[in-house]
């Protein structure tokens, strides 16, 4: 009995679920799990793509090995990506299958090398290069730094399934069904931008280059490394991913704020209620102390406007604070409207360092800037107001 799920003749899904782990790359939170996806090609010569995490090698062998035709062997392990989460069993694979040929590119070669100590029966392929399976042929596409230097994409030409890599991948695992059509695309797509902007969005360039790339290929079936495979409606997971590498932003409004004793958290409802005034319907209101940064990373990707206010800590902006303004710069965020505000009670500091981080950034600056001594005067409170409703006029023109 197989144990994959088919995708089209002769492609099968032979991916894992992840229901254990608590933090991807130990730093995201998985509240609905993850999958590892790796696919299975049976043709005259039978080819892996990717692996899966080393914990579930066993599910995944048992997998290919439920649709290895007898008298077959793994002649190819197709290495799209050399994360370990998709990397992670290809030395123990070897050991099952020893005469498997591996292909990457040169970097993933200097990566198996580095990783797992292979540099034997590797074969190194280049931009556009292609092998005959039999009936099937893939052709290799480098795509450069989406969102690791050796990720490459995998094309079937026969049925025109892309292996994407982690492009167009998200988190959530496949709970039955692995299609776009089989399950609620609305519960993933979230959990794709999370994925997207937090690991990927860095790259957003390069995801550009991978895109002029594909310009004419034409696929079918998505097949990413990770969430659903894309067979019913693949335009719609390509348009968002364009429309995100391209930062392109709805209309709405990310508020976060840091607050002790909640001095900053009524400014923070003041300009909230400057946006209801305003207009503004989605708003979306981040306490930086209890919302996980992934989740705050996400909806700034995809709103046009942000606001951030932040209390003073030992003469500095709020330590979780501070960790987000990293996160965004090391986002390279730009396009977006930006207001901020702050309090403080002697020396002051918090403010000062949000006006370097607008000041730096490529982000329009919103006004008033409003700094409340302690607790925020009715006069603060007015300008709060008038904060939401500029920042409002702002993500509607
Ligand atoms: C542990 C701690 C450290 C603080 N450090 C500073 C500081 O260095 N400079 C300053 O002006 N205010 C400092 N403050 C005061 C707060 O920034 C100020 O009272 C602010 O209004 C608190 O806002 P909140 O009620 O939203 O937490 C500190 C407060 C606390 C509790």
């Amino acid at each position: 009995m197989s144990l994959g799920i088919k995708i089209t003749d002769g492609i099968h899904w032979i991916g894992v679920n992840d229901f254990e782990t608590h933090l991807f790359e130990a730093l995201w939170p998985l509240p609905k799990g993850v999958s590892y996806n790796a696919y299975m090609i049976v043709d005259e010569k039978v080819v892996l793509i990717d692996t899966v995490k080393g914990p579930y090698f066993s599910t995944y062998l048992d997998k290919l090995k439920s649709l290895l035709p007898v008298g077959k062997t793994v002649d190819y392990l197709v290495v799209n990506h050399m994360e370990p989460d998709h990397s992670g069993s290809i030395k123990v694979l070897r050991e099952a299958f020893p005469e498997v040929k591996i292909i990457g590119n040169q970097k993933t070669a200097d990566m198996l090398g580095a990783f797992y100590g292979l540099t034997d029966n590797l074969v190194v392929v280049r931009d556009g290069e292609e092998l005959s399976l039999g009936e099937k042929r893939l052709v290799f596409y480098m795509t450069p730094m989406v969102h690791w230097p050796e990720t490459m994409m995998t094309y079937e030409k026969s049925t025109g399934v892309i292996f994407s890599g982690d492009a167009f991948g998200g988190f959530g695992a496949l709970n039955g069904g692995i299609f776009d059509d089989e399950v609620d695309v609305d519960y993933y797509e979230d959990e794709v931008l999370r994925y997207f902007s937090n690991i990927v969005g860095r790259y957003s360039a390069m995801v550009q280059k991978a895109f002029e790339k594909l310009k004419g290929v034409d696929i079918k079936i998505i097949c990413a490394t990770h969430g659903p495979v894309w067979r019913n409606d693949p335009a719609h997971i390509i348009n968002l991913y364009d429309r995100w590498s391209k930062q392109q932003t709805e209309e709405g409004v990310v508020l976060v704020y840091g607050s002790m004793y909640g001095n900053t958290q009524k400014m923070m409802e003041a300009v909230a209620a400057g946006l209801v005034k305003g207009g503004v319907e989605k708003i979306r209101v981040h306490n930086i102390s209890t919302s996980h940064l992934s989740f705050i990373i996400r909806d700034i990707w995809r709103f046009k406007g942000l606001v951030l206010g932040s209390c003073t800590y030992n003469m500095e902006l709020f330590p979780p604070m501070k960790q987000l303004v990293n996160a965004i710069e090391n986002r390279m965020m730009v396009n977006r409207k930006i207001g901020i505000f702050g309090s403080y009670t002697w020396s002051g500091g918090a403010l000062k360092e949000l006006q370097e981080f607008a000041g730096k950034s490529k982000c329009e600056r919103v006004g008033p800037v409003i700094e409340a001594k302690s607790s925020p005067t009715a006069e603060d409170i007015d300008r709060c107001v008038e904060l939401g409703m500029n920042m409002a006029k702002a993500v509607k023109s």
